[in-house]
């Protein structure tokens, strides 16, 4: 396929690594805007910049009737009107906070302890807790609003924060710690004992395959779509 990688930092880096061992031709290289207004001869894009550029970059690509796979955090705020460009240019979008596989695995697993937890809500005190490497620009982390999402649809919490805590809210903690290619925590503490699940990054060659994957499974498809689509765990 030719793929244009739009943001050629860390993570453009490493996908681009393993779109040429799996025979890919990198067409285009974006490392700031604005992107060319015309875009042609592209199959999938994927767009991993900074969160304060990944929404007019989206409107740029989806507007060119381009396939996309985001991976940059920090612009959901725009993600209805994203999703709507997809839908009305007849082309195909794709957000994931995070394509690992592992941590996909790790969110359906974060929603199975959550039912399971919502029982003993007094029994048993929450706590999130994300660790990073110290140039990320966002906190918290997207995979741990995917994960604090996923406990909110599967119990009585209503929302996340990084500065409250009460019965209704889930404490979400980032750390920034040098050379962290991303760990989440989900524990539940009571007085006798902790319950905890953890995922942790050993490099980015995880969400690279995972972006790559998700960039082969789009192609010549229509629509918004998310990895449990990809990874088939509806
Ligand atoms: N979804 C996932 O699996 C996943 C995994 C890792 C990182 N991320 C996210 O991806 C994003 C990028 O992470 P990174 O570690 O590669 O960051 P990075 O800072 O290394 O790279 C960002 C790149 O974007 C480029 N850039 C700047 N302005 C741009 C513009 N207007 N258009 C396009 N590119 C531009 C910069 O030159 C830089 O090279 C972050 O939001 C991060 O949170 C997501
Ligand atoms: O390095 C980053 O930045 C990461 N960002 C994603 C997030 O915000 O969850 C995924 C993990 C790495």
């Amino acid at each position: 396929m030719n793929i244009a990688l739009i943001g050629y930092g860390r993570m453009g880096k490493a996908i681009e690594e393993i779109l040429i061992q799996r025979g890919h031709d990198v067409v285009l290289k974006i490392s700031r805007t604005p992107l060319p207004e015309e875009l042609k001869n592209i199959d999938v894009a994927i767009e991993f910049s900074k969160p304060e550029y990944a929404f007019d970059n989206l409107k740029v690509l989806l507007e060119n009737k381009v396939a996309t796979i985001c991976g940059t955090t920090g612009w959901l705020e725009n993600q209805d009107e994203v999703n709507k460009l997809a839908i009305t240019n007849n082309t195909a979008f794709l957000y994931a906070s995070n394509f690992s596989l592992g941590v996909n695995l790790f969110f359906e697993l974060n929603q199975v302890l959550a039912r399971m937890m919502n029982k003993y809500r007094n029994e048993y005190q929450i706590n999130l807790e994300e660790i990073h490497h110290t140039q990320k620009l966002d906190a918290p982390s997207g995979t741990a609003i995917t994960i604090a999402e996923g406990i909110i649809e599967n119990t009585t919490y209503k929302t996340w924060s990084m500065e409250e805590n009460s019965q209704e809210i889930i404490p979400i903690e980032a750390k920034r710690i040098e050379n962290v290619p991303g760990t989440h925590i989900v524990q539940y503490t009571s007085d006798v004992d902790t319950i905890e699940i953890s995922h942790t990054a050993h490099s980015r060659k995880g969400f690279a395959l995972g972006a790559v994957i998700a960039a082969e499974w789009i192609w010549n498809k229509e629509g918004i779509f998310t990895m449990k689509d990809v990874l088939e765990l509806n």
